[in-house]
Parts: C-alpha cells; sequence; structure tokens
C-alpha cells in the first residue's frame, strides 16, 4: 500500500488526481494540503470527494502529524509548490510533483535534497504520454532541421509561461540541434514580444485563452518543407496515467528525475 498525500485538492488537476488514487487497490489517500479548510476533511468541504481524509494548510504540520505518508502529489502553484516539495523530502516523504514554473536552482537544490536523503523525486513537466512522446520526436527532429519554433497554448488560469512542457522541450532539443540563431540577422521586433521568448537560439510563442487545455505544436523549417509535431490534452484526465505511473516508479529512483521520457 502507497500512503499519498496530495497538495492542491481544490484544483484541477489536484481533484482528478484523488479520484484516480481512490480507484487504485494499492494507493491510500492519508491527507491533502490546502490553502484553505484547516481542520476539516475533505467530505466536509462542498465539491471534494466524500472522503474522511485529513486537510492540513501547514506543510511542516501536514507531514508531522501523517508520518505514515509514503509519497507528496504536488499540484498548486510554482512558489507553494517549491516549498511542499522541499518540505517532503526534509521529512523522507518522495515528490510526484507536476506543478510547473520551478527554476533550475530550484530543480538542482530539490536534486541535492533528495540525493542527501538517499531517496527519490520526479518532476514531471507534462504527465501524458503523448506530450512526452511529441518531446521525444520533436528532440529527434532537430538533429536534422535545426530551425524549429514552439507554440504553446493553455487555458487562461495559466500563470506561468512558457509552459514547463516548452522549456522541456526546448532543453531536449538543444541536446541535438546544432546551435544557431534563427530569422532574420537583422530583424527588430516593432511590437516588443513579437518574436516569443528565445532559449538558446529557439523561440517559444505562448497562447492563453478560456476554452483551450493543454496544446503544443513544434514547427519545424528547411528548403521547401515543413514539419508540425503536436499534441492536444483534450482534458486532465489524460495526465492521471503519468501520474500513476510516477507514484510507483519513484520507490525505484535516487535524486530527482525531471521528465517523464527519462523512465519510459
Ligand atoms: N505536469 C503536468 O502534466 C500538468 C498538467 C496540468 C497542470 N499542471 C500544473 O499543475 C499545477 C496545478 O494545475 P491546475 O490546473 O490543477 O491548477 P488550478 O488552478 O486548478 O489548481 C491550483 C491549486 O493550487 C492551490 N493553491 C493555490 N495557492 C495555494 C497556496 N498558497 N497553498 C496551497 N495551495 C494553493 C489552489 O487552491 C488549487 O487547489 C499548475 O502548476 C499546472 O501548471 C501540470
Ligand atoms: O494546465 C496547465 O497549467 C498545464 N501545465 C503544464 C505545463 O506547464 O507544461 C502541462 C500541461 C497543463
Amino acid at each position: 500500500m502507497i500512503n499519498i498525500i496530495v497538495a492542491g485538492p481544490r484544483g484541477k488537476m489536484g481533484y482528478e488526481a484523488i479520484k484516480m488514487i481512490n480507484k487504485e487497490e494499492n494507493f491510500r489517500l492519508v491527507a491533502c494540503l490546502d490553502r484553505k479548510n484547516n481542520g476539516k476533511t475533505l467530505k466536509e468541504v462542498d465539491g471534494l470527494p466524500d472522503l474522511d481524509v485529513p486537510i492540513y494548510e501547514n506543510a511542516e504540520e501536514c507531514f508531522q502529524a501523517v508520518d505514515s505518508a509514503d509519497v507528496l502529489v504536488e499540484l498548486t502553484i510554482p512558489e507553494v509548490g517549491y516549498l511542499h516539495t522541499k518540505t517532503a523530502i526534509q521529512h523522507n516523504i518522495r515528490p510526484v510533483v507536476g506543478t510547473t514554473g520551478f527554476n533550475s536552482e530550484q530543480l538542482e537544490e530539490l536534486d541535492e535534497l533528495l540525493t542527501s536523503k538517499n531517496i527519490g523525486g520526479i518532476i514531471a513537466p507534462n504527465f501524458a504520454i503523448g506530450a512526452v512522446l511529441m518531446m521525444k520526436f520533436s528532440q529527434m527532429a532537430a538533429k536534422y532541421l535545426p530551425d524549429v519554433e514552439i507554440i504553446e497554448k493553455h487555458h487562461d488560469n495559466k500563470l506561468d509561461a512558457p509552459s514547463g512542457t516548452a522549456v522541456k522541450t526546448a532543453e531536449m532539443i538543444r541536446e541535438t540541434r546544432e546551435p544557431k540563431s534563427q530569422g532574420h540577422p537583422n530583424e527588430t521586433e516593432t511590437i516588443t514580444g513579437a518574436r516569443g521568448a528565445e532559449l538558446d537560439g529557439m523561440r517559444i510563442h505562448s497562447l492563453r485563452l478560456p476554452g483551450l487545455v493543454a496544446h503544443q505544436e513544434v514547427i519545424f523549417g528547411g528548403p521547401g518543407q515543413t514539419l508540425s509535431i503536436k499534441h492536444d490534452s483534450l482534458n486532465r484526465a489524460s495526465f492521471m496515467d503519468g501520474v500513476r505511473f510516477s507514484i510507483e516508479r519513484v520507490f525505484e529512483i535516487d535524486g530527482l528525475v525531471y521528465g517523464l521520457e527519462q523512465l519510459l
């Protein structure tokens, strides 16, 4: 049995994760971390599942009180998610993190902390298998077609831009692509931001619109041709196989795994 704490139970991902955990025979939800409802149980909060699971607002207090916890599933916002993750590791609780927007210093720090504790942790910018494949295929294509632009599209409640998936895609592409700067050497922006964000010469464009969930297209260009690699998440259930897989696999690793492509 794997005892799990979910951070962000009232969020779209947290809610979906609780439903998934509840269906799995070898998973048990033992607590939730929320920004309100301290001292209540899930069933006492409108809109949450009818479960007798305690809610805590303070991570330290939660991890001390629920000492049977094995895994933290973190699905909140960047700053809070980082603190939750760090505190979980200090309590020897393995983190499975979907929250995006951590910077590279934070990732490094979490890796060092995990290693010093001899436990594993997973941070996955995208839990959807199709998105992981999109990133892998893009990494392969960039070796042959180094001119590439990334267009990511998300719902308009998203806090971080570019998306974690777009950043991870560019980082993976960087491993196979010959460094080059793209576009015309004399190009100028008549409106700031017109050419998007820049990572190692690649451009990332972030769209935010109601109605969208999570979508990304990676477009490569060569003489007389383009190649588009595209993935769409149509709902949050698309991420749950990856969350389940990570909860199981996090016991088999040491230190930080950043990106599910490393485990597939
Ligand atoms: N890795 C993936 O595959 C994947 C997929 C979808 C979303 N995400 C990421 O997961 C995170 C959550 O996404 P979502 O769509 O569920 O967002 P959401 O806005 O629906 O939920 C955010 C949750 O964070 C909680 N929260 C906000 N401030 C808090 C605080 N101070 N303390 C405790 N909790 C706090 C909110 O109460 C809410 O429960 C985001 O970072 C998003 O980018 C990752
Ligand atoms: O809904 C979000 O927010 C998502 N964020 C992730 C990202 O930043 O890449 C993954 C998909 C959904």
